[in-house]
């Protein structure tokens, strides 16, 4: 056995368990080099697609495009509507990295195993983050199709002790404790606010997602909780990303398509549907591909 005094946590040997099996800053800087070693592009921006939203890398030009199953170490999607591809290319000049696809606690990934790749992003250069979902409308005036641009957020996994962070710290990405109050980029939602006034866009809300751990929808009793706790929408994502992009000091905005209402009424007979939230998804990627563009552009001029 092992005679060294040290900490089984911070300093494991092969005789002592880990706290977990996340990975090191050193697996991720691996993956890092082997990215770097087939694409010269050093990307700036990162944009996560959420389900049914990867039209998005369509303005990517010419872009470099690795699937997720081709890339050592890196999960797999394995949700409809997420594609499973990494793409490197430009914006209107500006260098961006793209996950066409995501990964979701629900999937049977462990949370720092979901947000790997914004770790990944951080090596890569990026210092601002672009994040979309699909979610269910809580706020009683909000409409199918909406953009609802993300505020802030209620962290459900996490208040029952699901975080990405947990686990040893790795300090060459951040600090053990991470604040969150100002999580969401203030300037940013203000120029996506100013970008969706220009270009007269309906339906544009601001709001607070919920992230519930999936893959069952909420009950309506936990809906009218939700709505009552101030929340405006709710999907399975995201909040971990942010949580682990805010840990390393990336910069981040969101915003959610309201792909469905969210049913609140015993009464009803309707219910969420994936396919249905992959419809919306299709009817509305145009207008969330434009916003999104223009958002670039506009930091591309300001920075
Ligand atoms: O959050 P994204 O990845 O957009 O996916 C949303 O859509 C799925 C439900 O249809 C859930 O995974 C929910 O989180
Ligand atoms: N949890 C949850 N996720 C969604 N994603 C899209 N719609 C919904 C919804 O109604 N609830």
């Amino acid at each position: 056995m092992c005679d060294k005094n040290h900490n089984t946590i911070t300093d494991p040997c092969e005789h002592h368990l880990t706290a977990s099996n996340q990975y090191t800053y050193g697996d991720i800087e691996e993956l890092a080099n082997y990215l770097k070693e087939r694409v010269s592009i050093q990307p700036q921006i990162g944009i996560i697609c959420g389900t049914g939203l990867g039209a998005v890398t369509e303005l990517l030009a010419d872009p470099t495009i690795f699937d997720y199953k081709d890339i050592p170490k890196f999960p797999v999607s394995t949700v409809p509507g997420h594609a499973g591809r990494l793409l490197f290319g430009h914006i209107d000049g500006t260098p961006v990295i793209s996950m066409q696809g995501r990964f979701h606690f629900f999937e049977g990934y462990p949370l720092w195993m979901c947000t790997m790749p914004v770790r990944l992003m951080k090596l890569l250069g990026v210092t601002t983050l672009i994040l979309s979902n699909a979610a269910g409308g809580i706020n009683p005036s909000f409409n199918v199709g909406d953009i609802m641009l993300i505020k802030d957020h209620i962290n459900f996994v996490g208040f029952a002790g699901h975080n990405p962070l947990r686990g040893p710290n790795e300090d060459k990405f951040g600090a053990r404790f991470v604040a969150v109050n100002d999580a969401y980029s203030r300037e940013l939602l203000r120029e996506a606010k100013a970008v969706a006034q220009g270009l007269g866009m309906k339906g544009v809300q601001e709001g607070v997602y919920a992230c519930i751990g999936g893959p069952s929808f909420e009950t309506v009793a936990e809906l009218k909780l939700m709505h009552q706790l101030g929340a405006d929408a709710v999907g399975m994502s995201t909040v971990h990303e942010v949580i682990t992009a805010r840990h390393c000091g990336i910069k981040c905005f969101a915003l959610s398509l309201i792909t469905n209402m969210c049913v609140m009424d015993y009464e009803s007979d309707e219910k969420p549907d994936h396919l249905e939230i992959l419809t919306v998804g299709k009817e509305r990627e145009n207008d969330v591909k434009i916003l999104v563009k223009n958002i670039i552009l506009r930091l591309a001029k300001i920075n």
